[in-house]
């Protein structure tokens, strides 16, 4: 078991890589701590696999490199660096018995027969997969074969981790939650660093402690389900992460304060102030659905009409057009309870919920300042 320091990692498929857009992993130092349950979350395409072949060695970075507990593992090959991934789709022997797939890497480090015996049935429980111990694999479903792919990197009790790369993409969809909450007691069972792959939240924040969010070959966040959702470092994650993502709206510093689409809104001049400090980028307000309050049209500052009420069950999403001229939708996520105004309607943004982005990265604006 191990923790894993990425160290300058950075990683292009090109031979001359000369422009930000040629690397598929963009400069990076990063830390996965000696146990932990870590997700790997960001939309297709955005360097999850390429981070994650680098780690266990299946490929070599461009440029800089990966400690396990403080030791450089860039020249060994992926078996010498004792590390346990599972795929999207199952890696198993057909002809085997599950029992043989389960024990083949215990087989290999030559551990004794009771060993192996004892552990395979330990792994083989935690997966509730006993029952098929003596079936061979070639005549299991897809998930039953995952299951046992799971198992192989569950095995061995000297790995330094397991990457699981979207190892849920084959089970079933009812499986799947019941699935994620058992790797997550495996976790603490084994207590073993597992980094998981994955483009769904949801998937990500019941299986991890800590999030990274990627985005264009670079981890924007690292943080807790909460933190990700309260306080998004960058837009991306305000507007990824959350069921609907977080209102982004372009505002500008005017002479009297904060505008947006010709209105001033109402913010405190000590955030004007900070906002003065970085003037220059792309200036944002962000305001998660979850906190926009419709109000009577008099008492705010911004106004538009209710477009779409789309009932979700124990939710409402409220879309409000506004009536500035750009005419931009706001979307309000309201309880079942809250009766939506027909027709004409105020939007309120609490200045507690309120975050501030200058070219997509966000602004820290302390409690003394708010
Ligand atoms: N072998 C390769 N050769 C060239 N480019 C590649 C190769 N593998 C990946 N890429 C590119 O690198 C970028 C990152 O791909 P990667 O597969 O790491 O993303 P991902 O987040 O894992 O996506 P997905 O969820 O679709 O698997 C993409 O632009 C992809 O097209």
């Amino acid at each position: 078991m191990a923790e894993i320091r990425l160290e300058q990692l950075a990683h292009s498929y090109h031979r001359a890589p000369s422009q930000p857009g040629d690397y598929a992993l963009r400069r990076m130092d990063h830390v996965w701590e000696q146990g932990g349950a870590y997700a790997l979350l960001g939309p297709s395409g955005c360097g999850k696999s390429t981070l994650l072949n680098i780690i266990s060695g299946l490929l070599a970075p461009s440029e800089g490199r990966v400690l396990y507990d403080g030791k450089s593992v860039n020249d060994l090959t992926p078996q010498d660096r004792n590390i346990a991934q599972v795929f999207q789709f199952p890696v198993v022997y057909d002809t085997m018995t599950v029992h043989e797939n389960l024990a083949f890497p215990l087989r290999n480090q030559g551990q004794s027969r009771e060993r192996i015996d004892d552990r395979v049935r330990e792994v083989a429980e935690a997966l509730e997969i006993e029952s098929l111990l003596a079936r061979k694999a070639r005549n299991l479903t897809a998930d039953e074969k995952q299951k046992v792919s799971m198992g192989r990197g569950l095995v061995r009790d000297d790995v330094a981790a397991i990457l699981f790369d979207e190892p849920l993409t084959v089970i079933d969809p009812q499986l799947k939650w019941r699935l994620r909450r058992k790797l997550k007691e495996i976790h603490q069972r084994f207590n073993v660093t597992m980094v998981y792959v994955t483009h769904d939240q949801l998937e990500a924040s019941t299986f991890a402690d800590k999030i990274a969010v990627m985005y264009e070959g670079q981890i924007v966040q690292f943080g807790t389900p909460r933190e990700l959702f309260e306080n998004p470092q960058h837009t991306f994650v305000g507007y990824f992460i959350g069921s609907p993502g977080m209102n982004l709206l372009d505002i500008a510093l005017g002479e009297t304060g904060l505008e947006f689409d010709g209105r001033t809104l109402a913010v405190a001049d000590s955030i004007v102030a900070r906002l003065r400090d970085r003037e220059g980028g792309r200036l944002q307000l962000g305001i998660r659905p979850e906190f926009v309050q419709l109000v009577a049209p008099e008492s705010a500052v911004l106004q538009g009409y209710v477009d779409l009420v789309q009932d979700q069950g124990t939710f409402k999403i409220v879309d409000v057009r506004l009536d500035t001229p750009s005419a931009p939708v706001v979307k309000a996520r309201l309880g079942e309870e809250v009766i939506v105004p027909e027709g004409r309607t105020g939007v309120h943004f609490p200045e507690t919920w309120q975050r501030f982005y200058v070219d997509d990265r966000l602004v820290e604006i302390t409690h003394e300042t708010l």
